[in-house]
């Protein structure tokens, strides 16, 4: 079967999963059986292309990376949810900003997939926020597939290895480094850049979000440990119910001054767990040099999964960025193609 893919947002991530598609369209085949055309791309400012036999990727990665727009490419217009049916479209990669009060533009883009029966990829963790159990549902009631490994560590595969890999264990809590940014930020600041250049940096490298105030003032973070809290305890509970700080009023001083007492400065998020349940937060602490987490530097993610069958398990990797976050969209579409 051939997977035809609408991808909503093409930005950073967006642009980056068309380009993995592009040039691995023969490994995709080969090794995975992963046969797709790329049938619509929707965009706020680049507007919307669609060709129900798939749209020419070379062509339209040529113009996005000479004029970051959609060329000569005839638009096409109408909402959303009509367009993903008039392509054929298979699967959406819902790829547009976080939005965390709202969900929007993302949930309403979801709802409108997988109402048609459209299977689900997304890295925006505005809808899952605001809407998780109605999106699940919503999945399941039309016999569709709803995947996000890139809501969380980006395309490191937290979601797949506590949902798959340690099934059967019970979570005792987690604690680690969930947001890219303002760890490149802090990492940056250690090595004697201002907060504003390791900020403009990170922008520049796609790790920040649209609106970086998300990212230094913890609320990314804090949404990753309430989908965490989900996926894990089964608890919903919302962004303000995490206990919360950002890096914003972290001085360059605390920060030479953690140096010289041999410690790290880091933005720690996690959930704790006793008998009167789940605890979650955001916040910066100094740790020591030689604590695992001091280790992990710039965009890195890590965390520590405490279980009863496992003992602590800890994974390392990429929090953000274009490429790895478009890695996170295209192993949840093989996924569902399995
Ligand atoms: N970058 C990263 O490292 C990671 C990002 N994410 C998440 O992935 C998502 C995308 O991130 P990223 O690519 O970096 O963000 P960008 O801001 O680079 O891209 C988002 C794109 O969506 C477009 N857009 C905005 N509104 C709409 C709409 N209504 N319909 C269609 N397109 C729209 C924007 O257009 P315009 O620019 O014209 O406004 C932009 O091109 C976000 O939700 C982010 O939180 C998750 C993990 C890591
Ligand atoms: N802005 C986020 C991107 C990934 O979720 C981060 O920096 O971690």
């Amino acid at each position: 079967m051939k997977h035809k893919i609408a991808l909503a947002g093409c930005g950073n991530v967006g642009t980056a999963l068309l380009e993995i598609l592009h040039e691995k369209k023969k490994e995709l085949k080969d090794k995975y059986a992963f046969e797709y055309e790329v049938v619509l791309i929707r965009d706020l400012m680049k507007g919307t292309i669609m060709n129900d036999l798939g749209l020419d990727m070379g062509t339209v990665l040529g113009e996005l990376h000479e004029r970051n727009s959609f060329g000569a490419f005839e638009q096409a217009s109408g909402p959303l949810g009509e367009l993903l049916k008039r392509s054929g479209a298979t699967v959406l990669a819902e790829c547009t900003p976080t939005n965390l009060k709202t969900g929007e533009p993302g949930l309403s883009h979801i709802r409108d997939a997988l109402a048609a029966g459209i299977n689900v990829t997304t890295t925006n963790k505005g809808p899952l926020a605001v809407a998780f159990d109605e999106l699940t549902a919503a999945a399941e009631r039309n016999g569709v597939k709803f995947l996000y490994e890139g809501v969380v560590m980006s395309g490191t595969p937290i979601i797949d290895m506590v949902k798959n890999g340690m099934a059967g264990c019970s979570v005792l809590g987690v604690e680690g480094i969930l947001n890219g940014t303002t760890n490149f930020i802090l990492t940056k600041m250690t090595d004697g850049a201002t907060y504003h250049e390791a900020l403009a940096e990170a922008t520049e490298l796609g790790y920040a979000e649209a609106d970086p105030s998300g990212d230094v003032e913890g609320w990314d973070a804090a949404v990753k440990v309430v989908i965490l809290a989900k996926i894990l305890f089964g608890q919903s509970i919302q962004v303000k119910d995490v206990a919360r700080l950002g890096i914003t009023q972290i001085t360059p001083q605390q920060i030479a001054s953690a140096s010289k007492n041999g410690n790290v400065m880091k933005l720690i998020a996690g959930i704790d767990f006793d008998t009167f349940g789940i605890h979650p937060y955001v916040m910066p602490r100094e740790i020591e040099a030689s604590h695992p987490l001091a280790q992990v530097g710039g965009a890195v993610n890590a965390i520590t999964v405490k279980t009863d069958n496992l003992g602590e398990v800890t994974l390392t990797g990429p929090g953000a960025g274009r490429r790895e976050t478009g890695q996170a969209l295209l192993s949840d579409m093989i996924r569902m193609s399995r």
